[in-house]
């Protein structure tokens, strides 16, 4: 359950709670809230139920995601982005990191048009063992040289535990890709770190299954996630590579308080659909967008059919910031 405390009593109230249920539950703090795993009212002190604004007897299993516990947004602050702020966030780059010069000159494209972080991945997740399977550590380097060269934020797919340490000497934010959303060694180890982790849906994962992953992460003490809805796979991909679910932004910041990213490229999967559904992401309220741009489609190393060209991304963005910045008048 989690208890709502009065303001002026809630810290006392939380110690004593702390003492008494501590080393019995699990148990989370947050402002004048505290969530106790698996008590009921009737267990708890006469003046605590005194000191009590509100019994929250329904809660979810992940607690920590949810509102009911931090009822106000997540804001991650990066070195060049605020990301769940009043700001929209865009971050654009290639798929594949597929040269040092490749991606510099990518990172400088989504600059021109008020990116705040360069994507690319060093490790790809590919379908097929002989695809491109990324440069790895080189991989790292160069899109870390291309985000300081034009003072962007670096996100990059960390795919495996083990790589952690190595991918955080490089990188700005964590990107957990779809098909590792419920990795949970991998989920842990992200979770050790303080280093923001943006958390991508899997492509069969119900809302629940996102919040119980974003809570492996929050259980190690990162707090700073951001939900990524990228698509997932319904019955009909013979158009679109996959379903853009934009229902679930609204749902998740419903539910959680985390920021939450929308990836057209990845949800439609064919770079003419692209723009279109860019827009109904950031319609859908949205705090930012993920999109991946390349200036020769047709070679990318992946994806490359669901590429923007550069000029295609220059218009798009731009219109992207101006529905945000029209959506924002309205309120
Ligand atoms: O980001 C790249 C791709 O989305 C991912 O690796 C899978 O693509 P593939 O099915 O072409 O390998
Ligand atoms: C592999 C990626 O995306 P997803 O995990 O959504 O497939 C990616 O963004 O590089």
């Amino acid at each position: 359950m989690i208890i709502v405390l009065k303001p002026e009593t809630a810290a006392a109230m939380q110690a004593k709670l702390v003492a008494q249920f501590g080393s019995k539950t699990e148990l989370f703090t947050h402002h004048n809230r505290i969530a106790i795993q698996g008590i009921q009212p009737a267990d708890l002190p006469a003046d605590v139920v005194a000191a009590a604004d509100d019994l929250i007897t329904d809660v979810p299993a992940a607690v920590q995601s949810s509102r009911l516990l931090h009822p106000e947004n997540t804001v991650i602050k990066t070195p060049h982005s605020v990301i769940g702020g009043d700001q929209f966030v865009m971050m654009a780059g290639p798929c594949s990191v597929e040269s040092a010069d490749h991606v510099m000159a990518m990172a400088k494209v989504a600059k021109q048009r008020g990116a705040t972080v360069v994507r690319g991945g060093a490790f790809k997740p590919r379908t097929s063992p002989y695809s491109f399977q990324g440069l790895g550590e080189a991989g790292l380097q160069a899109l870390r040289a291309a985000a300081d060269a034009n003072d962007l934020d670096m996100i990059t797919e960390v795919m495996d535990d083990e790589h952690v340490p190595m991918v955080a000497k490089y990188t700005d934010i964590f990107q957990i890709g779809a098909r590792n959303m419920q990795n949970f060694s991998l989920l842990k180890a992200v979770g050790r770190t303080q280093i923001p982790v943006a958390l991508k849906r899997g492509m069969s994962a119900t809302i629940d299954d996102v919040l119980n992953a974003a809570e492996y992460i929050a259980a190690g003490g990162n707090h700073q996630i951001m939900l990524l809805e990228r698509g997932i796979r319904t019955f009909d991909h013979k158009y679109t590579r996959n379903t853009f679910d934009l229902g679930a932004v609204p749902v998740l910041q419903k539910l959680t308080h985390y920021p939450v990213i929308v990836d057209p490229s990845h949800a439609v999967g064919e770079w003419d659909l692209v723009t279109p559904m860019a827009m109904a992401g950031v319609a859908s309220g949205a705090s930012g967008m993920i999109v991946e741009i390349h200036d020769r489609p047709t070679e990318a190393l992946s994806d490359g059919p669901q590429a923007l060209k550069p000029k295609t991304y220059l218009k798009m963005a731009q219109q992207a910031f101006q529905l945000h910045d029209l959506m924002t008048s309205w309120n």
